[in-house]
């Protein structure tokens, strides 16, 4: 029965079904592992940041459904499943514009059906809709089968595949408009939306910006993508960071931060800084978070130098327990790509919490936008050598970050400061150097989990959830340590 609608599936149009069983057999597969995944995903990603002519004509041809255009790409060598920052391939948006030469073309050259977008969804989510469609309409026929007699079986029978095949039909002839409706509904909204104000899910992201008088601000700071002020928002104190009218003023860099900002938003947790939202119809790029008083770990260690190690180890479990939160979120984890001192900020109760993540994804664009990229404004020194060696990164490079922080917290300050921080990333990444663990200073379960953290081989650092357990063991014992000084004090007196 099934080889018989088969054929007849064949002669209706041969080549779409069978594009689609494999799709559709493709997608029931067991998954490669997530970390496997990932690690694809982030490969891809650093690819298509390294070369951002030829990919880019991939995608850009494969969405206007330039059939010659994406042929040439693929034999100048463009790997057919390199995807833009949404994670979307050439399949997704040949697929979803409904380009169906492309789509299979792109399938001949290998375009992974299983790749995942931001949103987590696969080029052949509709496919496999139609595939379940199509399978129950084969359980009506075996189950009407079973009550006919041969006669009525063949007439019965060829009715109900006559059924499906026109079902199926329709299906195919209604092909173009379910993907644009449904995958473009799913995918093409979080492109082609003004991301400020229409995500219905997100209705804080947009504020009025009669709300907050810019003419009434402090200037806190200023970094490399604008100035932070101190505002008042409907009563309460909040920062406000704007960024450079050269950023802001280029539409794709403005989308990409504003993608990163819709991600903040959803974001809760006591050691991330809040978001509140961006500000509307306002000339200029501005947008709201909590405001933390005592300022940056960086201004911290600059006013007060060494921390002592009960203080040092409470600031590290606080930047590890909102990287662990970063790097467990679902359904992608968030890498922060620039975890230094100075996106460490503290509130007045004396909380350290982690900010700015994300918005790196910028400084990775430095060379289609040209402004001032945080690796030239200090971050180098807290680069893990993988990234440093433009190769392939995962969540590991925040540890590595994350361990320099550390060591400077026990130390007072970065180390190697006679240095640039290039030449200290350039040495980093290729001599292996790293800072020093003077015994006098670092305890020694602080020098062990320093030296896993910022180990050479990415697989070896150990992941933050891994670290909160160590670093609560060694603060236990810390505070025992402490108290039995106390009291060795009280039985003296
Ligand atoms: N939410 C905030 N609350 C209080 N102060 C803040 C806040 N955000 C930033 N600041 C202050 O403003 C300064 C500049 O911040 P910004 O994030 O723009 O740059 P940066 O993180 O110092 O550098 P870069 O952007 O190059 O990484 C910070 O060093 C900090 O002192």
């Amino acid at each position: 029965m099934y080889i018989y609608i088969y054929i007849l599936f064949n002669s209706f149009d041969p080549f779409k079904f069978q594009q689609l069983l494999a799709i559709t057999m493709e997608d029931f597969r067991p998954s490669a592992p997530s970390s496997t995944k990932d690690s694809v995903l982030e490969r891809r990603l650093v690819q298509q940041n390294m070369d951002s002519g030829g990919p880019y004509r991939l995608l850009q041809c494969s969405s206007k459904g330039d059939k010659a255009g994406v042929i040439q790409e693929l034999e100048k060598g463009v790997d057919p499943n390199v995807a833009d920052y949404d994670r979307r391939t050439a399949l997704h948006l040949a697929a979803c514009e409904g380009w169906t030469e492309v789509v299979v073309l792109l399938l001949e050259k290998g375009a992974d059906v299983n790749s995942l977008d931001r949103w987590c969804r696969t080029v052949s989510l509709i496919y496999i809709l139609l595939f379940l469609a199509w399978r129950f309409l084969f359980l009506v026929i075996l189950i009407d089968q079973k009550g006919f007699d041969a006669g009525n079986f063949c007439s019965h029978c060829l009715m109900r595949v006559a059924l499906v095949i026109m079902r199926f039909a329709r299906y195919l002839k209604l092909k173009g408009e379910l993907i644009r409706e449904s995958y473009k509904a799913h995918f093409q909204h979080y492109l082609t939306r003004p991301l400020v104000g229409v995500d219905s899910q997100a209705p804080c992201f947009e504020i009025d910006h009669y709300e907050v008088n810019m003419d009434e601000a402090t200037l806190i700071g200023e970094g490399a993508y604008g100035e932070v002020y101190l505002v008042k928002w409907r009563g309460t104190e909040v920062a406000a960071k704007t960024i450079r009218s050269s950023i802001a003023s280029n539409p794709k860099a403005k989308n990409i931060f504003l993608t990163e900002l819709a991600l903040w938003q959803r974001l809760r947790h006591p050691n991330i800084v809040q978001f509140f939202g961006v500000l509307k119809h306002s000339d200029r790029l501005i947008f709201l978070t909590e405001y933390l008083r005592n300022g940056s770990l960086y201004d911290i260690l600059k006013k007060k130098g060494r921390l002592d190690p009960q203080t040092a180890i409470s600031y590290a479990l606080d930047i590890a327990r909102g990287m662990n939160y970063l790097h467990q979120h679902k359904p992608h984890a968030i890498i922060h790509r620039d975890l230094t001192p100075r996106n460490v900020l503290q509130d007045e109760a004396g909380r350290l919490k982690v900010t700015d993540f994300g918005l790196s994804k910028l400084a990775q664009e430095k060379d289609s936008y040209g402004y001032k990229m945080t690796g030239g404004t200090g971050s180098y020194r807290y680069m893990a050598p993988e990234v440093y060696r433009r190769e392939s990164y995962g969540k590991s490079i925040d540890v590595f970050s994350f361990a320099l922080i550390v060591h400077e917290m026990f130390q007072g300050g970065p180390s190697h400061r006679g240095e640039t921080a290039e030449q200290v990333a350039d040495k980093r990444a290729y001599e292996d150097l790293r800072p020093p663990l003077s015994s006098y200073i670092y305890p020694e379960p602080i020098k062990t989990l320093l030296r896993e953290c910022w180990h050479k081989n990415p697989d070896c650092r150990p992941t933050f959830e891994e670290i909160i357990l160590k670093l609560e063991v060694i603060q236990q014992r810390f505070q025992r340590k402490n108290a039995m000084k106390a009291c060795s004090c009280c039985v003296v007196l």
